[in-house]
This record gives C-alpha cells, structure tokens and sequence, in this order.
C-alpha cells in the first residue's frame, strides 16, 4: 500500500486542491512539502511527513486540523485506502506515535456526504448568524429538522458569495447526521444541464432512466443557482418534472438563485409559480457585526488568534462578498508563514495590497452598470451597447439608462456614449419608460432594488 500511496500521491493532492477548493497559495504552502513516511496497513494509519522547516513547527497543527480529514477522503478515493493520517514534522517523524484521530470514526458518514456531491464543511455550526441572514438560516434549520413537512420547496435566492450553498449543504448535512439512510443529491442547475444533454446525446434508454433516478430518487433535492436553466428549455422541462414527481411524493426540494422567483421574467409561470409554493427567504449583504464575527469563526476554526485591528481592518474593507472576506483572511495568515513574521496591520495591508485598493469605495460607473445587468438577464454588456431591438435587449438596455441616471452623475449624452451612442432623447425615452413602470408595476420595483444592491452592496 506505501508503493501505491507514494505513486499516487501527487494526484491525490491535486485531487485534494481541486475538489475542496484549496488554493494555489494553501496548496503550495501546505500540501506540496507532504510526503507519505510509511504505512501501517493493519490499523489502517498513514504517516505523513512535513518536509518543509519553514512550516513543519508552526504549520503542524493547522495542517492536521484543516487537512487531516480530506487527505483521507482522498486516500481513499485515489488508492482505495480507508485510513487515518499522523502528520509529524520532520524531526518526530521515527519516534512520535500519535493516537488514532475520532475523523475516521464518522468515515462512512463522510462517503454517504461525498456521494452526495456534499462539502461536510459547511454545517449549521459553522454558519455565522446575522441580521442578514437570520430569516434564511431559520428557515434552514426548520426545514432540516422537518423535511417535506414545512417548506416545500425552500427557495434561497442573495448575491454572489453570502452563503447559499452553504446553507443548502448544512441542511443536507444536519438531515444525514440525524439518518444516514436519507438520499439526498445535491447539484448545481449548470451540471444538471450537462448531464441532461449527455443523457439526450447517448440516446441511450438507460442513461436516460439513470439520469432521471439520480435526481428523482431523493429524498432531499438541492438545486443550486437555478437561474442559469433561463433559456434553456430542454432543462426547464426536466426541472419541472423533477419538481412534480419530487413534490408529488412528499420529498423535500431547495433551490437557491441569485434572485426571487417572481424576477424570472423569461421562465415558464408554471416554474415561477412551483418555486413560489413553499417559502422564499433571501440573504443580503453581511453588516459589520456580522463580517466580524465570520471572521472571529474562520479564525478559530483554523486555530488562530489575530489581532483585533487586523479583523478590523478586513471587516471594514471587505463588504459585499463571504468569500472575499475569507479569502482575505487567508491570505493575511498565508503571508505571515511564508515570511515568518507575527500577523500585524502593517502585514495585512501588505497581504491585501491587491485586494483592497485604495479606490475601492470609488464612484459607480455606467461601465458597472452595463456589467451587472448584462450579467442579471444573461446577456453581454456588447448586447447592451448593440442596436438589438428585441424586448429581452431592449428592457434592460432601459435599465441601464434609468440605472445610470439615478446612480452616477454621467450626463444625458455620456450615458448615450457608454450605450454605443445612442442620442440623448433614445436616453430620456428610456429612463421615462422605467420611471413610469415603476409607479405600477411591483416587478419592475424589486429587479431595480436587486440590481441597485448588486451595484452598491454597501
Ligand atoms: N454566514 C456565514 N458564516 C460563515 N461562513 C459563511 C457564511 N456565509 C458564507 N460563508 C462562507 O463564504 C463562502 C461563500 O459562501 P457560498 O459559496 O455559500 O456563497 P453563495 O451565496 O452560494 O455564492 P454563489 O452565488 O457564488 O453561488 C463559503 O466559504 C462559506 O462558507
């Protein structure tokens, strides 16, 4: 098994790198100077080797408590190999033995997640509760304690990166840990869409069957994203059939979108209104309390202990994005081992130099605009810029003008520049038609209030 392991290790990091989203610095810095030491096939212990000095004292325990676990997944799932992992640094590699790690105890538990494309990271416990989310995280919980019983589907719709998918994973998680035996498949609505086309392209009856049993032989569906089946009806179709059978059978359905239901202008009533059916809750932006403590909790998870101006510093520059923010953090702690040096404020404007420029709370532009409503209707900012005449152009071509003029301090006719020239009377049209749909029409309301959020989360 050494001979196998040792072959195949430089595949199980890079499987470890790509599946749990370790970054290139993480990976360079902690995976890379691990060598498998020897192998104690009949407790099933791998010993695992620090060879770098730099990191082997001060990395060692964080290595062990953010990587103990997914190195055995990926042991496992590269060698066949069902195991613990001891990790030493260099110098205790021949004389330390350390007792077995409680991780692989839950193994299995752990293979019935991984099956069910689950991140086992993301729990109801790591999950920070804040104004922003509070309604979406009780909502969770109630459905995670009671599937099928209350909401029906749960839809979960906020911007990029403030935990939709982590919410719908911890629900999935909560419902395994309680009962193992649940089938639960979780999915993005983009490789849903892949396989259905590979499904229809085999032409095949039994790829066909095999796809719709994946998916409608659950318990628990979660369906992440959906709003890129807009414009694709073969998948909008299947969706809908799935949510039937699903729905009909008292099993538990969540979806998370960047918007609510009712903003899928271009999706069939008969989708919108199965998403409105149980209960939609959405998650904004995270306040600053909230931004602080998430920081506090990534900080504890991976063992540290940092200086409150530095937390300080992140929370009052990162704002709109979970991810970001914890990207930041990571990348603060990452340049502090790299370097040696304590983690100070002076180390993490250093570390964010990159990140957080000095512009950042800089005037919107109409360049943002046509950006984010290109990218809320699935066109292009050149789409926008275009002459196209078409209503799916044409309304957001719209938006963007009345967006332009509410938000910046461009003039008429520079508006009309960034549209691809357009005159200014083409510019005043637009913004008076939206200002009059505003007054009637409730849609027209809450897609201009995402779009303002998604231009100016703060
Ligand atoms: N309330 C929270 N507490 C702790 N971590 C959080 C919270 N919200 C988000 N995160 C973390 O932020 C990162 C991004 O979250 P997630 O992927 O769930 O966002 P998302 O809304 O699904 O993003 P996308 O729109 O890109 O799909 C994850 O690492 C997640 O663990």
């Amino acid at each position: 098994m050494l001979q196998k392991i040792r072959e195949n290790w430089d595949k199980i990091l890079q499987l470890m790198r790509d599946e749990y989203d370790i970054s290139p610095v993480g990976y360079e810095t902690w995976l890379k100077p691990l060598q498998v030491e020897s192998v104690d096939e009949d407790n099933h212990i791998v010993n695992i080797v620090i060879m770098d000095p730099k990191i082997e004292t001060i990395g060692l325990n964080f290595i062990k408590k953010k990587y103990s676990f997914v190195l055995q997944i990926s042991i496992e799932e590269v060698t066949g190999f069902k195991c613990t992992v001891h990790f030493y640094s260099k110098g205790q590699a021949d004389t330390i033995k350390e007792p077995e790690l409680p991780e692989v105890k839950d193994s299995s538990l752990m293979t019935i997640m991984q099956n069910a494309n689950l991140n086992p990271k993301y729990t109801f416990d790591t999950f920070v509760v804040g104004s922003n989310n509070k309604m979406a995280h009780a909502a969770a919980l109630a459905v995670a304690e009671s599937p099928a019983e209350i909401y029906n589907p749960l839809f979960i719709y906020g911007g990029v990166g403030l935990g939709k998918t982590h919410l719908m994973h911890s629900i999935a998680n909560f419902i395994l840990k309680n009962d193992p035996s649940k089938r639960i498949m979780y999915v993005t609505s983009e490789k849903f869409t892949n396989e259905l086309i590979d499904s229809i392209r085999n032409k095949n009856f039994t790829t066909a069957t095999q796809f719709r049993e994946k998916y409608r032989n659950n318990d628990v569906l979660l369906v992440d994203d959906i709003q890129f089946i807009i414009g694709k009806e073969s998948t909008q179709e299947e969706i809908f059939h799935t949510f039937n059978t699903l729905h009909e059978a008292k099993k538990q359905i969540i979806i998370s979108s960047d918007r609510p239901p009712k903003e899928f202008e271009t999706l069939e009533d008969r989708l919108v209104s199965r998403f409105e059916w149980g209960l939609t809750v959405d998650i904004q932006s995270p306040d600053y309390e909230t931004r602080m403590a998430i920081l506090r909790k990534k900080e504890e998870m991976d063992g540290y202990n940092i200086d409150n101006e530095v937390i300080k510093y992140i929370a009052n520059n990162i704002k709109s994005n979970i991810r970001e923010l914890e990207g930041a953090l990571t990348k603060v702690i990452a340049l502090s081992k790299l370097d040696n040096k304590e983690i100070n404020l002076d180390l993490a404007e250093e570390a964010l130099k990159d990140f957080i420029s000095p512009n950042q709370d800089m005037e919107i532009t109409p360049e943002t605009i046509i950006n984010v409503v290109a990218d809320h209707y699935k066109c292009t900012p050149a789409d926008l810029i275009s002459s196209k005449r078409n209503k799916e152009i044409v309304i957001p071509r719209q938006i963007v003008m009345y967006l332009c003029r509410s938000m910046t301090d461009c003039p008429l006719q520079m508006i009309g520049k960034y549209l691809g020239g357009k005159d200014h009377t083409t510019i005043i049209n637009g913004i008076k038609k939206i200002t009059k749909q505003l007054d009637t029409d409730e849609n027209m309301k809450t897609t201009i209030d995402v779009l303002k959020k998604k231009i100016n989360p703060t």
